[in-house]
């Protein structure tokens, strides 16, 4: 899809002037619904363009039929679905009235039809808006990273965590140069993995934008990844994209292991998030390079963690970029394995 097929009526600048507003309870934009509704009517223009196979098509919101239920999310479902025998992946959220889910799922369009040259973030076909709702069409993938760690109930191989790592990281790393944004919602079950092996960050609704490389709103996303910065009450000041890779670190703790590192209620792994010693890996069961990016990640103060391209730089990152790792038959023998 080209820039012009998105959201691209709005006139998108390359800076990092906001197109769309944020989905953040107190920006000053928040409760515009005008601009919500502007915003709303430019992506109509656009609304049923598909782009398959290197051509654009008008399609018909009938002609896509659905396969199958894939899953539920607070914004939305997604289901299989097939147009002219291909295979997506449809999102459909509500059209709505309150202003902040509006420019949730406007945020979460921009973003994907934004990001359609990164190979780590899912691709998006194009969308259909209508009176009742907002239906994204992706690339339908095979499965997120938390249902299949309830799948094969066992922890994902070092190996493939590398691997994995790298696509994550590179995501991330793209929405922050190219278009100063943070995702704010990473955690398994945004992350995708498809047959061929391929790893793809989705799920954007709660993306930010960074003014001045900073985001400057605490309420958004899953509490449970957030580093504590974000939870700290009495912390008013604003975060950058070292809070997203406290939420990696996290996610690969989680992989490494097979299990969220947090028990207890909601309220007690925050507290535990807040003043406990963050999480570490066993260094009897990974290499010290594995345990070191998970330490170097998971600090307190969020200063002291690396930025991507540190990351990027990171002798764990830089060993697996060079091995041969086959992910599509690690996923296709535990899948097969777990049926
Ligand atoms: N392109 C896709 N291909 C295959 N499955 C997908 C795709 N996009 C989302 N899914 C799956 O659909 C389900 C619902 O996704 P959705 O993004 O709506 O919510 P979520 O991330 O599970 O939850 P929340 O929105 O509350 O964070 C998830 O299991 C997700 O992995």
């Amino acid at each position: 899809m080209d820039r012009n097929f998105g959201l691209g009526g709005l006139n998108i600048s390359d800076n990092a002037t906001p197109r769309l507003p944020s989905p953040e309870p107190h920006h000053p934009s928040r409760g515009n619904n005008h601009n919500v509704q502007e915003l709303l009517e430019v992506a109509e223009r656009n609304s049923g363009v598909l782009s398959l196979q290197g051509a654009k098509r008008k399609a018909e919101l009938k002609e896509l039929e659905f396969v199958e239920d894939i899953g539920h999310g607070s914004c939305g479902t997604v289901s299989k679905c097939s147009y002219q025998s291909v295979t997506m992946a449809v999102k459909t959220m509500p059209r709505t009235t309150n202003s902040y889910e509006m420019s949730r799922i406007l945020m979460d369009l921009d973003v994907i039809c934004l990001s359609f040259d990164c190979p780590y973030i899912v691709r998006c076909f194009g969308y259909f808006i209508t009176s009742y709702d907002v239906r994204v069409c992706m690339e339908c993938m095979a499965t997120c990273l938390d249902r299949l760690l309830v799948r094969i109930q066992k922890p994902i191989p070092e190996d493939i965590i590398g691997k994995l790592s790298i696509s994550i990281i590179k995501a991330l790393h793209y929405l922050k140069t190219k278009h100063q944004i943070m995702h704010r919602d990473v955690k398994p079950s945004n992350i995708l993995l498809d047959w061929s092996g391929v790893i793809k960050l989705c799920d954007f609704g709660i993306a930010g934008r960074l003014i001045e490389s900073r985001a400057h709103s605490k309420q958004a996303g899953c509490p449970l990844y957030m580093g504590p910065e974000r939870l700290d009450p009495n912390n008013f000041n604003s975060y950058d994209i070292r809070s997203d890779v406290w939420s990696l670190g996290l996610t690969l703790v989680e992989l490494a292991t097979g299990k969220y590192p947090y028990a207890g209620t909601e309220f007690d792994m925050m507290t535990k998030i807040m003043n406990d010693e963050p999480p570490r890996l066993n260094p009897g069961k990974f290499s010290p390079e594995f345990c070191h990016l998970v330490e170097i990640c998971l600090q307190r103060d969020p200063n002291n963690r690396p930025n991507y391209d540190q990351l990027l730089d990171h002798p764990f990152i830089k060993y697996h970029e060079e091995q041969d790792t086959d992910v599509e038959e690690w996923f296709a023998n535990v899948m097969g394995d777990s049926d």
